[in-house]
């Protein structure tokens, strides 16, 4: 008989205050095992101090943790048998070599992996003999990524791994979680850039002002979203915007260098063909495609002015 796998990680009602700062109001969530679990959300979230909380570098105040059955918070000797963690903007000493870390990190594992080839897999064979401060942004990233799977961990947590790399070298990170994944290890990563989210997690958490908003596949989050497809096109005369705006579903409708966008629910498109027939208007170019979890972000988060959250798209 089928039998169901424990969850890697079950988070159950983690509250964290700062003295009168609340941090993490109410997170629930389970990652299973295997799984590529994305906790997205903007400065301030939650994020980090919930992932600190499952890695046992803080303690709630209210709640229950467990990593593969360990309780965190009492138990971080049994925990570090099973997760790994990089955590975020995690600086070596800059004189430190990259051999030199991972023999180092090596020493604290009874049974780790066999460094050398933990390198040569993260494309750092050809630098192991370069300091960390001669490392380029991408190159540091997979070091601290080789760091946190030196001891063979079943769960590796990484905390905004991708913050300040170039296009390209988070490419090239984003295949190396993958490639973690395929062998078998449950990944949770923290992030608040959406489109790393929505191309490598299997599941989403959105949180915002220290709770859980939604959590489900990247697909389901853009299906519930208001804007779960954009329509673009190049009309063929002028078109009434504002009559677009009010059809049903529709969440946007804007022009730009000749181009229109229209945001809207699923079916929509059917409704702005029709309308658009009835304004003598021939969509030119036209594409319909799904749309991104920037929408089922905001419409799930909260508006800040101030919010710096970096978009990639
Ligand atoms: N040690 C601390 N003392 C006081 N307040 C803190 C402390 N750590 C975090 N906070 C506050 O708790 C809230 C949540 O912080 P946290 O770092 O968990 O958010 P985050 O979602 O990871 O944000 P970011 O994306 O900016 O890293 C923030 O308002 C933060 O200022």
């Amino acid at each position: 008989m089928h039998q169901e796998r424990e969850p890697a990680v079950v988070v159950d009602g983690l509250r964290k205050t700062y003295g009168t700062k609340v941090a993490v109001e109410e997170i629930s969530l389970s990652v299973a095992e295997g799984e590529i679990f994305g906790i997205l959300g903007p400065n301030g979230a939650g994020k980090t101090t919930t992932v600190e909380s499952i890695a046992g570098l803080r303690v709630g105040d209210k709640g229950r943790i467990r990593v593969h059955g360990i309780d965190p918070w009492s138990d971080r000797e049994a925990l570090t048998k099973v997760l790994g963690v990089q955590l975020q903007e995690s600086k070596l000493q800059p004189k430190i070599t990259v051999r030199e870390a991972l023999e180092l990190w090596s020493a604290f594992y009874p049974d780790p992996e066999p460094w050398p080839a933990l390198a040569e897999r993260l494309g750092l064979g050809d630098h192991l003999d370069q300091r960390f401060e001669k490392l380029s942004g991408g190159q540091q990233q997979r070091l601290s990524i080789a760091l946190a799977l030196v001891g063979k961990p079943r769960i590796v947590i990484l905390d905004e791994l991708t913050t300040g790399l170039d296009p390209r070298a988070r490419r090239e990170v984003w295949k190396m979680v993958e490639n973690i994944r395929d062998r078998g290890v449950t990944v949770l990563l923290v992030t608040h850039f959406m489109e790393e989210a929505q191309s490598l997690c299997d599941r989403v958490a959105i949180v915002d002002r220290g709770r859980v908003r939604a959590l489900d596949t990247p697909a389901a989050l853009i299906d519930r979203a208001s804007a779960a497809t954009i329509t673009t096109f190049v009309p063929s005369a002028p078109v009434d915007l504002e009559a677009l705006r009010t059809l049903p579903g529709v969440a946007s409708a804007h022009s730009e260098n000749g181009t229109v966008a229209i945001e809207g629910a699923e079916g929509t498109a059917l409704a702005l063909m029709r309308a658009l027939a009835d304004q003598d208007v021939v969509p030119g170019r036209l594409r319909v495609e799904a749309g991104t979890l920037d929408s089922a972000y905001l419409d799930l988060t909260e508006d800040t002015t101030d919010d710096t959250m970096e978009k990639t798209r």
